[in-house]
């Protein structure tokens, strides 16, 4: 089976609570859900190893408060490649309001010397050639400029490594300049990129058409309860999944969907069959606080009700 590693260079402890609606300005008391060793590569690889695809894992780790993450290697045999660098990963708190979206706290958390990158694009160029799939994910800690992030893929690139790149901003931006095998922007990550807003099915299609245009395989939008569009050269396909009615946390559906499409390539599935798979993966995501699939028969039921259809191709 093809050999996979993801990389987060933006490690995070994701606080993750709920409560019925935030006051500003007030004391809100949250329910706890978990402190969970995280990170948008971390939870990719955590996600493809439950599901059986075994998966090395690199990038920055603050030596300060890195115990966790090492538990979370050793328990579940993740192979660690991450470099330890000064200071501490930044602590994420995300908040689920019963009738709102999740807020996004995101803090900093180490700084990235200029001596800690010359190690990592020397120590990464090296282990990822070993690797047919690397997942980029995530955003780029202080330290590190998308210059710096797009030069290193493109380095990549040069290598003959496939990079799979799910991230925003400056980041994403820069990192497309590198022309990633595959890329999952979602809807307002595509906005972003495009400078504009795009309000219907057709507008998200052209928007994405002028991605692949950049020399990029495969792009996927993901568009949260309203589904996905993988655009190749073998044509558009959507994914509708069955609506999860008692989300709990949407965090890391986006990683989910990564984990799931990887899996469908790694195991040769159809593009249908992997979008349809990734989807499911994802839906059943936003109905836990953590991420990960315990169970692969809770996905079935899931699997059985995604809508495929083919849009142009
Ligand atoms: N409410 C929902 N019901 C069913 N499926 C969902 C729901 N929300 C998200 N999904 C699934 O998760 C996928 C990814 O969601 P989304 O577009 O929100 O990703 P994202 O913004 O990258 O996520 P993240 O919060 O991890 O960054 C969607 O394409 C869809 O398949
Ligand atoms: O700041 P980034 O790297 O873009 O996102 C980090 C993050 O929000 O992404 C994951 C969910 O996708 C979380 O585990 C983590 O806190």
């Amino acid at each position: 089976m093809a050999k996979v590693a993801t990389i987060t260079l933006n490690t995070a402890y994701d606080l993750v609570g709920r409560l019925k609606r935030i006051e500003l300005g007030e004391v809100n008391t949250v329910e706890t859900l978990g402190l969970f060793p995280a990170g948008k590569g971390i939870n990719v690889a955590k996600v493809l190893n439950d599901l059986g695809v075994s998966v090395a894992v690199g990038g920055f780790l603050g030596e300060d408060n890195v115990g966790d993450f090492e538990h979370l290697f050793q328990s579940v045999g993740l192979e660690d490649k991450f470099q330890r660098v000064a200071g501490k990963t930044r602590i994420n708190v995300k908040i689920t309001e019963t009738e709102a979206d999740v807020t996004d706290l995101n803090f900093l958390g180490y700084c990235i010397s200029p001596a800690d990158w010359q190690k990592f694009v020397a120590d990464s160029l090296d282990y990822c050639k070993a690797f047919d799939i690397v997942a980029v994910c995530g955003s780029l800690p202080r330290g590190v400029t998308p210059e710096l992030f797009a030069d290193w893929l493109r380095q990549l690139h040069q290598a003959g490594v496939k990079v799979v790149l799910d991230s925003s901003n400056a980041a994403l931006t820069a990192g497309l300049s590198a022309r990633p095998w595959l890329v999952k922007p979602n809807h307002r990550e595509l906005e972003a990129w495009i400078g504009h807003s795009l309000n219907s099915l057709d507008e998200i299609i052209q928007a994405a058409k002028k991605l692949r245009m950049q020399g990029i395989a495969n792009v996927i939008i993901s568009m949260g309860a309203d589904g996905s569009l993988w655009l190749s050269e073998q044509g558009v396909v959507r994914a509708q999944p069955p609506k999860c009615e008692n989300v709990v946390s949407t965090v890391g559906a986006g990683d989910s969907m990564v984990a799931g499409l990887i899996y469908g390539i790694v195991n040769g599935l159809s593009q249908q069959e992997t979008l349809a798979f990734a989807s499911a993966v994802s839906a059943f995501a936003v109905s836990q606080s953590n991420v990960g699939v315990s169970d692969r028969a809770l996905l079935e039921p899931i699997l059985a009700n995604v809508k495929i259809t083919t849009i142009e191709g």
